[in-house]
């Protein structure tokens, strides 16, 4: 439920370099989000829970576009679901990054050049989290655009030096933009609570959180895995 005297939240600096813009994106933009991901859930690799190195899996669910992902590393092929290409990353996607980025920054040349080649769709129930982790199986610092839609969740951003504090717990809600890079870049982030029925059914998610994170790999165009 939404508060019903909604406070303020101004966009925020939370450390150098990762910037968390509230409300970024509208309800449609939200709505074509959910719409898209069903399909992507769907196949050609369907969603699942990523199973760790260690024999157990992730609480959270995901499916990913351009390059899939897996404990730790890239490749075309899902190789540990079906072995399926991954669908491509669609132009309009990567568009809204762009835009992501140049909404984050000040510098109005921040998003030139920015071209995510790969997106990791992650969905989480109520009891799903995610652990303190860097996001370094990237070959590049291009920054990493994250968006929210659905239930509220805490974000804990931390620093690039361990899972420790310093960090800074940060509530994202439908519709919020996390942009990080810079000095940022690699900093240990994760999701240790999700807080359900929270989100605004309009956005077409019933319940759960979904969340989208736009990296670039660095690594070759199709052909190379
Ligand atoms: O769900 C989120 O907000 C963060 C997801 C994340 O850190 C990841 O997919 O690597
Ligand atoms: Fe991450």
């Amino acid at each position: 439920m939404r508060s019903p005297l909604p406070i303020p939240r101004p966009r925020r600096e939370v450390a150098p370099g990762a910037v968390h813009v509230p409300g970024w994106l509208d309800l449609d933009a939200q709505r074509r989000l959910v719409v898209a991901c069903r399909g992507w859930a769907r196949g050609p690799v369907p969603m699942r829970r990523t199973e760790l190195p260690g024999g157990g899996r992730m609480s959270v669910s995901t499916v990913c576009l351009g390059w899939h992902w897996s404990p730790y590393r890239y490749t075309r092929t899902a190789v540990d679901v079906n072995d399926a290409p991954v669908a491509p990353v669609p132009a309009w996607l990567a568009d809204l990054g762009r835009r992501a980025v140049a909404a984050a920054y000040p510098d109005p040349r921040a998003a030139d050049g920015y071209d995510p080649d790969t997106v990791l769709i992650n969905f989480y129930t109520g009891d799903a989290r995610m652990g303190m982790h860097q996001d370094k199986d990237e070959r590049t610092d291009a920054p990493i655009v994250s968006l929210s839609v659905g239930d509220a969740c805490t974000f804990r951003f931390g620093n690039p030096r361990n899972r420790g504090r310093p960090y800074t717990d940060v509530r994202l809600e439908s519709g919020d933009l996390f942009v990080f890079g810079g000095p940022s870049r690699f900093a240990y982030h994760g999701v240790p609570r999700v807080f359900p029925s929270t989100g605004d059914r309009r956005t077409g998610l019933p319940g759960g959180r979904l969340n989208l994170t736009m990296r670039t790999t660095g690594l070759d165009a199709p052909g190379g895995s």
